[in-house]
């Protein structure tokens, strides 16, 4: 109930005067309904069917008022004025509901909108290491499914608080007319309620399934379809459709047990509600001798009062099974506020880059992923420095600890002891992203948005002219590839960039890398994907950048490092250093040719 609270505050603080509006047309909704029927009471004797003494309108708070006044008008003018006026009363209600209801759908939106926009922000603010430990298919199912859960029960608290409203002024009005048959049907509404509290928690353990199985639905679809190959080229089909099959059994019937839960609520309503106007009837007439005035209008106003009460239970039932998805809501928002990344600007606006002058400095660093005091360290004791203007290449087995120390480096991960140092100043808050500002990187799986080559690019360089663009094609080896596509620079790539081969995918990244600019370029295997002749030609290039940017490529080719300034061998986590100078062995293959190491590089 916490994270309700939780949430109706925010809508209370996002809607302000709007929602104290809202709930203000509720009331005013309420009030006019109320008056409608109260209508019927004048009517009713004009019309002869009631009598004006007591048990008829005289026993009606201003009832007999109003009909003594009808009655003063012309004969056949009496009842089309009080026609006329019902008529006008139940059209100002309409418009008003029209308006309530359109106020209440943008209230709503806009609320579930701002929402989306605060946890997609704190997300993009979180750091890198939160994204390490979580599932990416937990944001997906976070953003859309439990979200819409999440909005679908504001608007479900919105419709409850304005039967709140009409059901406790139609209660007044009830209580105006005849307290005592009022008490009657309170004792016995509050008697049912009681019976159907146990209802709402039932909802929400259905709610609490919902929000499991769902989470395992989007999971699984995400993870299926990233490895959709796999599965096509192992004939795995029938095991993940037998999957597919006993998740999508198991949410059925979870959602089966919900509508049973409100069916059985709905109908259990309906039955009492009948049994309650036998027994208040019989009381009315046999016990309290209510006259037949005050009985009708009672029993019409309880009459439309009794589905409100079901919708009350139906909507209560409705919010406690959504419940969960608050919580989980809740619970990323508190992870995103652990996780935001020092410096990380609310307006967005954009850091300075770093101009990387004299170089990076590793000092003492130790790294491990794992929270836990006996987690292994990925890396341990690293010192090193990396030279502006030079090219360093980091080898070392698989899993020795490379990516680690690059996204050290980049400044997306933080030494748990030690220090990185730019121009010998520690890389701490602002100065992370001034780094990663000024930082390109070339990824081992090139990633490529669904948009047109030229979006990709532009995507990091708005203001990029098209001769810069094809400049930066020409640079990768990608520009005659790219004048060969039928609509050239404005060709879509595909999901990921399917469409193209793996090597022209890495030239387009590695195009877009250059665009930026950057101070420092982070090559992580960024060739492993060409072919000799175009590795060639992009190794000329970067050889050709030197002096103008620090480089640090991740290499398993021997080919790669040759043209680097520098080797930085990591071996189970620990930065190496030959005395002699020279890598003989790269990802436990023997390399023929070896590599200078420059003296006093450490
Ligand atoms: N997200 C993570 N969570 C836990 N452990 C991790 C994570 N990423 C890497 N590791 C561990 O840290 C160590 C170093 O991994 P890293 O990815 O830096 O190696 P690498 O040298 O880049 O390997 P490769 O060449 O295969 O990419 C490995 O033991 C790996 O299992």
């Amino acid at each position: 109930m916490n994270e309700l609270r939780f949430y109706l505050n925010r809508l209370r603080s996002y809607g302000g005067m709007r929602l104290y509006a809202q709930l203000a047309a509720m009331v005013a909704l309420g009030l006019f309904d109320g008056i409608g029927i109260y209508m019927l009471a004048p009517m009713l004797g004009l019309l002869g069917l009631i009598g004006d003494g007591a048990g008829g309108t005289g026993s009606l708070p201003f009832a007999g008022e109003t009909l003594a006044a009808l009655r003063e008008l012309p004969a056949n003018l009496a009842l089309p004025v009080l026609l006329a006026a019902y008529v006008l009363i139940m059209t100002l209600q309409s418009l008003l509901q029209r308006a309530q209801s359109i106020r209440g759908t943008r209230l709503q939106q806009g609320f579930i909108r701002h929402l989306r926009l605060t946890l997609y922000a704190s997300l993009m603010r979180s750091d890198w290491i939160f994204f390490l430990r979580r599932r990416r298919s937990d944001f997906h199912h976070l953003l859309t499914s439990e979200l819409a859960r999440v909005s679908q029960a504001t608007y479900l608290f919105l419709q409850l608080a304005s039967s709140v409203a009409f059901t406790v002024i139609q209660i007044g009005i009830a209580f105006w007319l005849s307290a005592k048959l009022t008490a009657v049907v309170l004792v016995s509404g509050a008697a049912i309620a009681v019976v159907m509290r146990r209802k709402i928690r039932r909802a929400k353990e259905v709610g609490n399934r919902t929000s499991e199985l769902s989470q395992q639905y989007y999971a699984g679809l995400t993870d299926h379809f990233n490895g959709i190959k796999d599965i096509k080229s192992n004939r795995l089909e029938d095991s993940y459709l037998g999957w597919f099959r006993g998740l999508t059994g198991r949410m059925e019937a979870n959602f089966i047990a919900f509508a049973r839960l409100q069916a059985t609520t709905s109908s259990l309503y309906k039955i009492s509600s009948a049994a309650l106007i036998a027994l208040f009837v019989y009381l009315a007439v046999e016990a309290l001798h209510v006259g037949a005035g005050e009985l009708l209008l009672i029993v019409v106003l309880f009459a439309r009062l009794w589905p409100r009460f079901a919708q009350i239970q139906s909507n209560a039932e409705q919010i406690g099974s959504a419940i969960p998805a608050f919580r989980s809501l809740r619970e990323l928002e508190r992870e995103c506020a652990d996780a935001r990344e020092s410096g990380a600007d609310e307006t967005g606006a954009r850091a300075e880059g770093l101009d990387v002058k004299a170089g990076i400095e590793c000092r003492h660093v130790y790294f491990k992923y794992g929270g836990d005091a006996d987690a292994e360290y990925a890396l341990r004791d690293v010192c090193l420095r990396i030279p502006a203007g030079k090219t360093t290449a980091i080898v070392g087995k698989s899993g020795a600890g490379k990516s680690t120390l690059v996204d050290l480096l980049m400044g997306l991960l933080e030494p748990e002891r030690g220090s990185v140092l730019i121009d010998g100043l520690p890389v701490t808050g602002e100065r992370r992203l001034a780094l990663r500002h000024a930082v390109s990187y070339v990824a081992q799986e090139p990633f490529l948005f669904h948009e047109s080559i030229r979006d990709n690019l532009l995507a990091v360089r708005p203001d990029a002219r098209e001769a810069e663009l094809w400049e930066a094609l020409r640079f990768s080896a990608s520009e005659e590839f790219v004048r060969r596509l039928p609509e050239g620079l404005d060709t879509v790539v595909g999901d990921r960039g399917v469409r193209l081969s793996g090597g022209e995918r890495q030239r387009l990244v590695l195009a877009r890398a250059i665009l930026r600019k950057p101070s420092i370029l982070v090559l992580d295997e960024a060739t492993s994907a060409l072919d000799t002749d175009n590795e060639a030609r992009i190794q000329e290039a970067i050889d050709r950048l030197k002096g103008k940017m620090t480089i640090i490529v991740i290499a398993h080719r021997l080919s790669t490092i040759r043209g680097a300034d520098q080797v930085v061998v990591i071996e189970q986590g620990e930065a190496i250093v030959r005395e002699d100078g020279r890598v003989s062995a790269l990802d436990g293959t023997s390399a023929e040719g070896v590599v200078e190491w420059p003296a006093g590089a450490r």
